[in-house]
């Protein structure tokens, strides 16, 4: 099948009925659910880009081994320009959605992609895995299928490990074993539009302890597979606000769902990792599944650019940006952006070969951006709310900017500077309402700390990792250099 259209998109959502739950009712019709409309024309644009001359060449290209077009996501980077096709896909659907859509479709891709050509990582367990992971990315490459995915266990007691839990199967595990899979039960979190998507897979951060067997557990299955329930969180619109209201927060709602597995059953030729805690705990290092920290990265710089240059606009619509104070809380978010910009290039100008013929950028400028991000997001938006300040909450509807009786009034006190009038000015601070005020925009926040694992307990696994990487060079030749003086100059003459 190759690409796809955003009407293939929404053909394949209506073929499927999961069992979604929000706000205590069972959705039945889903692509005609409010809260969930909007994203759904948001992803359907994106595949539509696709086929849109003007992206087309630069975000898809001919698949070697089945002569389609596919996904530059689904490409195996060998070289530097196939590294940067992938970042131009990254790029464009971000610049798209404004980088405020984290899981669109090509995060997933990648990470599919990723942990399929690392079939030797599977072998040592077990050749089936490698076999399954390898079919299933042809899979989703050749069907250009949309996957959330689910990395953590409720939160219910975090002192304590998996098989440690009151119950047994709070945290998702096997259950049994029969001839045609895997029985599995339990809850996973937190994926991000699954009621929208068309497959999930199950993968889990390094942590297991022995005992955690029957959770180590690594797989993908259909988002409607019978007995898998998804509980959305609260929607934080409902799709019904004024598009004029609320110009963010009604078209990039991302929902969020915790999985519950009622005995679920996982086809054998699903399975990429099980009953294996050694395995569970090495897949995220030893796949390459972190090259989505390179999709996350080209996102995370497009939404930190955004919400820098909402911050400046809105300083200039109200004659504040002369403000010394103003000016040195816009000039540290234009370096902010600059920082995470060079770490990028840094990052894929540095790209290395693994063994298995991938081109992988360096992880550690990118993990640095993982882990300036979730300080330098929050501050962005803090700056927002400081410089917009009481305008931010002020501005009236839509509704009262269609009342004649109003406009006159609007127009003189909610205006900004000689030559933004009051709709601009209203306009201008709804969006930045959303982006830094709305629960959405808090969201957003959120998301940009937690997306990718605790940042606390991945800065201290970045910072082992360089430990072990690395040698004390400078300080050791200091250490000598000074002793060597010592014996050579005992009485310290000049
Ligand atoms: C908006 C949003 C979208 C997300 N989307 C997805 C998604 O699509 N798919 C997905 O799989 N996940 C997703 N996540 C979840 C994300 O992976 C987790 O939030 C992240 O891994 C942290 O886990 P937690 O939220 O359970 O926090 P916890 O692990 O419960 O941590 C809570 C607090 O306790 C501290 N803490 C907990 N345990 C330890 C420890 N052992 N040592 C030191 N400190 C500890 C943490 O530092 C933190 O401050 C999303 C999260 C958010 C907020």
């Amino acid at each position: 099948m190759g690409i796809r259209t955003g009407e293939d998109y929404i053909q394949a959502l209506k073929s499927r009925q999961p069992e979604v739950w929000m706000n205590g009712r069972k959705v039945t019709d889903l692509v005609n659910e409010d809260n969930f409309k909007q994203p759904i024309r948001e992803i359907a644009k994106l595949y539509d880009m696709q086929h849109d001359s003007k992206y087309r060449d630069k975000i898809t290209s001919i698949c070697e081994e089945t002569g389609e077009r596919v996904s530059n996501a689904f490409i195996v980077p060998k070289n530097y320009d196939d590294l940067m096709a992938r970042r131009e896909l990254y790029d464009v659907w971000a610049e798209a959605t404004f980088g405020l859509m984290g899981r669109t479709p090509d995060f997933l891709n990648v990470t599919v992609t990723s942990m399929a050509s690392s079939p030797n990582f599977y072998n040592q367990y077990n050749s089936d895995w490698a076999e399954n992971i390898k079919n299933y990315y042809k899979y989703i490459r050749d069907n250009d299928l949309f996957m959330t995915h689910a990395l953590i266990n409720p939160q219910v007691d975090r002192s304590k490990s998996s098989h440690e839990q009151k119950d047994l199967f709070t945290h998702l595990g096997a259950v049994e074993e029969t001839t045609d899979g895997l029985i599995v039960r339990g809850a996973k979190m937190l994926a991000t539009l699954a009621p929208i998507t068309d497959e999930v897979i199950i993968y889990s951060f390094p942590g297991f302890k022995p005992g955690d067997e029957r959770y180590a557990l690594s797989f993908a299955v259909p988002i409607d597979t019978p007995g898998l329930r998804l509980m959305c969180r609260e929607p934080m619109q409902d799709g019904k606000r004024p598009l004029f209201d609320h110009p963010l927060a009604s078209r990039f709602e991302e929902n969020d769902a915790v999985l519950i597995f009622n005995d679920v059953l996982v086809p054998w030729d699903r399975v990429f990792l099980y009953n294996n805690v050694d395995a569970a705990n090495k897949l995220y290092s030893e796949t390459g599944l972190s090259q989505n920290t390179h999709q996350n990265a080209a996102r995370g710089l497009v939404k930190l650019k955004f919400a820098q240059e909402v911050a400046s606009k809105v300083a200039d619509a109200i004659g504040v940006d002369g403000f010394l104070n103003v000016q040195t809380q816009l000039g540290e978010l234009v370096q902010s952006v600059e920082t995470i910009r060079a770490l990028l290039r840094t990052a894929e100008n540095e790209y290395t070969i693994r063994s298995n013929g991938e081109a992988i950028p360096n992880p550690i400028p990118l993990e640095t951006i993982r882990g300036i991000l979730p300080k330098a997001y929050p501050r962005a938006i803090e700056v927002i709310q400081t410089i917009g300040a009481s305008g931010l909450i002020l501005p009236p509807t839509e509704a009262d900017l269609n009342n004649p009786e109003l406009a006159e009034d609007i127009d003189r006190y909610y205006g900004g500077r000689s030559g933004i009038s009051g709709e601009e000015r209203v306009r201008l601070f709804k969006l930045a309402w959303d982006l830094s005020g709305e629960a959405f925009g808090q969201r957003l926040v959120q998301y940009e700390r937690y997306y990718s694992g605790d940042p606390v307990r991945k800065l201290g696994m970045f910072y082992s990792k360089h430990k072990r990487q690395t040698s004390f060079d400078m300080v050791d030749r200091a250490l000598e250099e000074a002793l060597d003086f010592k014996n050579k100059y005992p009485k310290n003459p000049v």
